[in-house]
């Protein structure tokens, strides 16, 4: 049977297996985030506008039937269409490979992506709140926590940016910033703050990347949907920009790290307006699939990351899919792991920096799984990571 989203090149992930953190995701982790939603959409009820509250409070019922869903291990259901274009993708993948599995024994990877679609799903049919975000509150909470450590960096990077000028260090503040780029993704919004201060500092990275002339042009992919409660969408990132730039919200900083905070967001303006920074987004990063099937789901996003010099994937989840999310031996070269993203003609050079949130690492020497000991909860706490590379086939 060829390599499909039901039969990864190894034995799948799986809720069901009891042995693996996937379980306890679906048992304990996902509620959790349908519970902060569902308080998110309580908290943005308001006594005055009565149709929004109705539909508001039909949201919360939605989610609170999608965690009963969850709990009684129901198979999994079509996703009610929103009118968003991949829809039928979504459910074509359901039918074709999952169609009698439930929410334990479809594969990990399905079944939480699939969660996620759920949730947009039930919020886009709706007539006043299509365009709500379920999870800005803790991504707003996030940024907040990590206010003394956005200062301290705008700071930094000009420090940084004139030192490069003078063809300092190069290697260690490449180094630097890729390990602060890598830890900023080391929890989760479910148990810790990630989103404020993992884009942050992904654009301090990337703002030295073009200030240091390495590179000429950077494609920020973000994700079409809220995704994953901490991923980065159009607004967030919008809001990100307009924040840095709020003096309310930054009261307490004094007058010389408000005007680097302004000048920061001057530069990543001026990237944005003369395209050396291009946001960009594609419904394939939130659709069901593993990056094995990228040249195939979306071949024209393939041709246009075969043209990168690199591509840098960020975070757990892109691990996940990079190495389809199976029960891979730790000691598997990463190039194996991935694929067809490794050998495909043209594909590109590529890097992961990924902290361990789940059970799945390749690419380790011999002899490191053992010393890391038979409790696996070393693959997921957040505490390891690993920077993997592969030259690609051009
Ligand atoms: O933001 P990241 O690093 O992609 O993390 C998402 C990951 O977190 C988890 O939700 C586990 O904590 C995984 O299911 C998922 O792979």
């Amino acid at each position: 049977m060829s390599v499909n989203p039901a039969n990864p090149p190894r034995p799948a992930l799986r809720a069901a297996d009891q042995e693996v953190f996937a379980h306890i995701t679906a048992t304990h982790r996902w509620q959790d985030i349908i519970n902060k939603a569902i308080d998110n959409i309580r908290d943005s009820l308001h006594f005055s506008e009565i149709d929004k509250n109705e539909e508001g409070k039909k949201i919360m019922a939605s989610m609170e039937e999608l965690i009963n869903q969850i709990q009684r291990k129901d198979k999994l259901i079509p996703i009610e269409d929103d009118g968003r274009p991949d829809i039928i993708s979504w459910n074509d993948a359901l039918n074709t490979y999952f169609k009698d599995e439930n929410w334990f024994t479809a594969t990990w990877l399905f079944a939480e992506c699939y969660l996620y679609r759920r949730i947009i799903s039930i919020i886009t049919n709706t007539k006043h709140w299509q365009n709500y975000d379920p999870y800005f509150r803790q991504k707003e909470d996030a940024f907040r926590v990590s206010f003394s450590s956005i200062i301290e960096f705008s700071k930094r990077i000009d420090e940084l940016i004139s030192s490069q000028k003078l063809k300092i260090n190069d290697r260690i503040i490449f180094y630097e910033l890729a390990q602060i780029s890598l830890w900023g993704n080391a929890t989760d919004l479910s148990m810790l703050p990630n989103f404020g201060f993992e884009l942050y500092g992904d654009l301090i990275f990337s703002d030295w990347l073009i200030q240091s002339g390495y590179v000429s042009q950077v494609y920020l992919h973000i994700k079409p949907i809220p995704w994953f409660v901490s991923d980065t969408t159009l607004d967030d990132f919008k809001w990100l920009l307009k924040t840095l730039k709020n003096n309310d919200f930054f009261s307490s900083a004094s007058e010389i790290e408000k005007r680097s905070l302004e000048k920061l967001v001057d530069r990543w303006q001026s990237y944005i307006t003369n395209s050396k920074w291009i946001i960009t987004s594609d419904f394939f990063w939130t659709s069901p699939y593993s990056f094995w099937h990228l040249e195939e789901k979306a071949p024209e996003l393939y041709a246009d990351l075969c043209k990168s010099h690199l591509v840098i994937f960020k975070g757990d989840l892109n691990y996940r899919k990079l190495v389809y999310d199976c029960k891979w031996e730790t000691v598997t070269p990463f190039k194996k792991a991935i694929g067809p993203l490794a050998n495909s003609k043209n594909a590109p050079p590529l890097l992961s920096l990924r902290t361990g949130k789940s059970d799945v690492f390749v690419g380790l020497d011999d002899g490191v799984e053992k010393k890391l000991g038979s409790d696996k909860s070393w693959m997921y706490s957040g505490k390891y990571a690993v920077i993997q590379f592969s030259e690609g086939n051009k």
